[in-house]
Formats: C-alpha cells, structure tokens, sequence
C-alpha cells in the first residue's frame, strides 16, 4: 500500500518559499503557504501569481496562502523559509513538534547560532532537518534540474521528506551532516559578495577564482572548527552553492558586492531593500565567531571591511595582497 503523503507547509513566501511551494504543488498535491505580506496571500490566492518576490511565474493551483499560522497547525512537515535574523520569530510562532526543514542560509546575529540552533531553542520538541544547496529560486520555480543537499540527524525521517520534496528535477541528496550543510549556505553568501567586488571593480576572472578558491579554504576552517565535515563542504551545499553563487548577478549577494566594487557606499545598496542579501548579516557575525574560534578568515574580514565603508577598496585589496606568502 502506498504510505499516505505528507501534508506540506512552507512559511515563508519570498523568492525561495514560493518556489518551494511551487515544487511541492508540482504533482498536484496541497501546500500551504504563510505569508508575512497580506498582498502576496491575495496575490497568491488570486492571480496565482507571487509579483512581489517571485514575478513572472504562473504559481500552481494547489498553493494555498494564507496569512494565519494557525493554518499551519494540520500540517506533517514545514519548511521555513524566512530572512535568517528572523528565523526565530517565525520559528516560534509554528506549531510545536511539527518536523520542521530549514532552508534560510545565514547565523544568527548577537547569539553566532547556526539556524538548527536557533530553531531547537525555539522550538525544543520540533524534530529539525536543513535543506541547502545551489538553487537559484527562479530556476527551481520554472522546474529546471537541480540537485540540494538534504541533511538531517534522523535518517528515517529525511527520507520521509526527501520522498515528499522530490522531484523529476529537483533532487535532494541525503546526509547526517547538520551543521555542514548549514555552514556552506551561510559562509558562501560572504564570499559571493567578494566575488562581486571583483567583478564590480574589473579584477578580472583570475582574481575571481582565486577568492573562490581561497574562500573556500576559509569555509572548510570554519566548518571543520565548528563540527562540519570535509566532504559536506565540498559538496551540493558548499562548493556547489559557493561556485553558482560567486558566478552570477542573479546572486543578490554578488549583485550587493558589484556595487561595492563600483565604488557605491554599503549603507545606499542595503537601504530600503525588499529583497535579503544575507551575506551582508552573516559577514560581520561570522567574523567575529571566526575570531572567537582562532580561525583565520581574511576573504571575510575584507568584505566586513567594505560593508562597514571601514576603508577604500584599494586599501582593502592591499591587505589582501600583502599577507605573508604561505602554502596552499
Ligand atoms: N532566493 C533564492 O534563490 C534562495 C534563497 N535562500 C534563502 O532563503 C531565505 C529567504 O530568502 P528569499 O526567499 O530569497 O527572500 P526574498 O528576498 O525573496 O524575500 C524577503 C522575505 O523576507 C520576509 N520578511 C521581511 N521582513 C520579515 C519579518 N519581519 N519577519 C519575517 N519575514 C520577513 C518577506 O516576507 C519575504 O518572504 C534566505 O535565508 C535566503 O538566503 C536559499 C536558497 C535560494
Ligand atoms: O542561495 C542562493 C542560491 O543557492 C541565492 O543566492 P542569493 O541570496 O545571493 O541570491
């Protein structure tokens, strides 16, 4: 007999919250979706249509908005979707001990907690699995291959959601590993807004793999200092998400650090934004755990620099070219 399907929730209806919803809905099956913007419930519900964040895209007929968490209460599984720093909040008004997938990429500013962290101390009872990878959520959303790590402590359960989530073209691949799924997600958003410096500023493509490849140095210190695994981190949510992110302005990350490297000040390119570049809330948070863990994390430590209009980009990049020569 075939196991009955897991009611789907998704709070958070962003760009990657209603692709989410739009890949779960794609076989005709109900989803719910929460929504912070009663315009994007009536735009949902009406039009089929997310024009806030994620325009363009014909939305499924069985996504259902709403802006009522209690709506969420009937649900088997929820994937959270919101803005890193508000993850908490959102995290503790769903439904307890309801198995919750995290897909928000970032750390969690004055705590330095990873976004599992968070949610078990929002929600204690609440069983917790990371989805993360390379997914640029317009691309998912129109149905185009791709591949995400799916990570969670409890085996049997990630296959209970991979078997719910997957699809023809979206293909999660299962792993124990927690916090390295969280942590590519989370640094490579740093790195990506280097790699839009370079490009803003005409540093050429050498200098743009280099801070990939340096960058990813960086992450593999800090995952392998906070409990990650080597092979996590130079898999789908690590090197794969850094190289797709670094690679494109369809990043608003790297878009963020195009601007820094044409010469615009960080307080203009993030004032009034709609949309998150979680890079520029992880960079300053990461720093500081860096520190705190004695790793050294200069790629960093030079886009904290160029967010805070703490020095020019010339000074910047000197810094960067004068550290001590070292082995790879
Ligand atoms: N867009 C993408 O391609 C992908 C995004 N992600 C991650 O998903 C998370 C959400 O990003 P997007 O969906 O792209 O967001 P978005 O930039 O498209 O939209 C902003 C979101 O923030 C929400 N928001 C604003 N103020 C809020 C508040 N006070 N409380 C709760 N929510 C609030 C809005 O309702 C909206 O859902 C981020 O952590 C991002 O890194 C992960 C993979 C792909
Ligand atoms: O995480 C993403 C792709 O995997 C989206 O990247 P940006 O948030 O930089 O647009």
């Amino acid at each position: 007999m075939k196991a009955p399907s897991l009611k789907a929730g998704v709070i958070g209806a962003g760009a990657w919250g209603t692709a989410l919803a739009q890949t779960l809905a794609a076989d005709g099956r109900h989803v719910r979706l929460w929504a912070l913007e009663p315009e994007v419930v009536a735009a949902v519900n009406g039009d089929r249509q997310n024009p806030l964040y994620l325009p363009h895209i014909p939305l499924s007929a069985s996504i259902e908005a709403t802006g009522d968490m209690a709506a969420m209460a009937d649900r088997d599984l929820l994937l959270i979707v919101s803005p890193a720093q508000h993850l908490r909040t959102v995290v503790a008004q769903a439904p307890a001990g309801t198995p919750l997938v995290l897909c928000s990429k970032g750390i969690e500013a004055g705590t330095s907690l990873l976004m599992s962290e968070v949610a078990m101390e929002a929600q204690p009872t609440s069983p917790i699995a990371v989805l993360s990878g390379p997914t640029f959520a317009h691309e998912v959303a129109r149905g185009l291959p791709t591949a995400i790590t799916l990570a969670c402590a409890d085996a049997a359960l990630a296959a209970k959601i991979a078997g719910r989530i997957a699809r023809p073209a979206f293909r999660p691949y299962l792993s124990d590993d927690v916090v390295g799924a969280e942590i590519g997600g989370a640094v490579k958003n740093v790195l990506a807004i280097a790699c839009g410096v370079a490009e803003g500023a005409g540093l050429g493509l050498n200098a743009r793999a280099s801070l990939i490849s340096r960058g990813f140095a960086e992450m593999t210190r800090f995952g392998l200092a906070r409990g990650a695994r080597a092979e996590t981190l130079a898999g789908l949510s690590g090197l794969g998400d850094l190289v797709l992110t670094c690679s494109s302005t369809n990043s608003r990350n790297f878009s963020l650090g195009k601007g820094l490297g044409e010469g615009r000040a960080a307080s203009d390119l993030l004032a009034n934004r709609r949309t998150v570049a979680e890079g520029a809330f992880t960079a300053p948070v990461l720093r500081e755990a860096a520190r705190a863990a004695h790793v050294e994390m200069p790629v960093v430590e030079a886009v904290c620099a160029l967010l805070e209009d703490a020095a020019p980009l010339a000074q910047v990049m000197d810094a960067l070219l004068a550290r001590p020569l070292r082995a790879e």
